[in-house]
């Protein structure tokens, strides 16, 4: 079991194109986002291809795959399209996610418990082409169990609802049921990472906690680059999460 401080920031550009495509313009780019977050310290970059292609296109991940420094996180519905693209672009980490075309946001983790055999198929066939597979999943026992009983190496565990919780009792529950999410999954042998909705005021409590590999983060990102710019909101978020995996 790894209980090491070291902590990693992967950063999510999709809500830099989702500005981009409220106008259809060609700016601003997530690729010179995606640029500037290494340079400010990600260590890594984090976009979901959408099934309706809200804010990440094609194009996004066809120049990142060529352009990016450190590594991409590519998150994905299990669908054929999606899985046939990822063999063609073949991602250092691939995150399977669940996805709803109404929904705000990702509500929830992907069901593994639910649909073991189909949850299987996929981690084998995107584990061929090299990538490491990670479930994007709630912070249950029963996935993370389900989530190694299906061969991924690595979980996310979704913070949505810590990060959504409003009086002090629902976040302490909430902050504890990740606690023991990612006790859970370091003792299942897996890789525990975490994300969704972390902010700079929510944030140091999760990174906190001991054997987190690495948080993905976005929409706090973008909003607070608006003021700061986009090296500056990553630099913030870097030091943040690094202070608090020392104590
Ligand atoms: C899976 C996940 O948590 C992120 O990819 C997130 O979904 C990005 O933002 P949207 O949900 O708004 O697309
Ligand atoms: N997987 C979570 C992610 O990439 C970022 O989510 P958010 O910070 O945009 O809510």
């Amino acid at each position: 079991m790894t209980t090491s401080n070291r902590i990693l920031l992967g950063v999510n550009i999709d809500h830099v194109a989702t500005l981009r495509q409220a106008r259809g313009t060609r700016y601003p780019d997530p690729v010179k986002a995606a640029l500037d977050a290494e340079e400010a310290g990600a260590d890594g970059i984090t976009v979901h291809l959408r099934e309706d292609r809200r804010h990440i296109q094609e194009r996004d991940i066809l120049v990142l795959k060529d352009v990016l420094q450190t590594r991409m996180n590519f998150e994905m519905g299990v669908t054929e399209e999606m899985m046939a693209f990822a063999e063609r672009i073949r991602p250092a980490h691939i995150c399977l996610v669940p996805e709803t075309r109404q929904e705000l946001t990702t509500e929830g983790g992907l069901d593994v418990a639910g649909q073991e055999a189909r949850i299987k198929a996929a981690v084998e066939r995107l584990s061929k082409i090299g990538s490491e597979v990670s479930l994007f999943i709630d912070a249950d026992e029963r996935q993370i169990e389900a989530s190694r009983r299906v061969g991924a190496p690595a979980i996310e565990l979704h913070t949505g609802r810590y990060a959504d919780a409003t009086t002090p009792t629902e976040v302490a529950e909430e902050l504890q049921r990740i606690i023991d999410g990612v006790k859970c999954g370091l003792n299942e042998g897996l890789i525990v990472n975490a994300g969704h909705g972390l902010h700079y005021h929510n944030v140091e409590a999760v990174a906190a906690i001991k054997g987190i590999n690495e948080l993905n983060i976005g929409h706090a990102l973008v909003a607070h680059a608006l003021f700061v710019g986009f090296k500056g909101a990553v630099a913030e978020m870097k030091a943040l999460i690094l202070a608090a995996a020392k104590h």
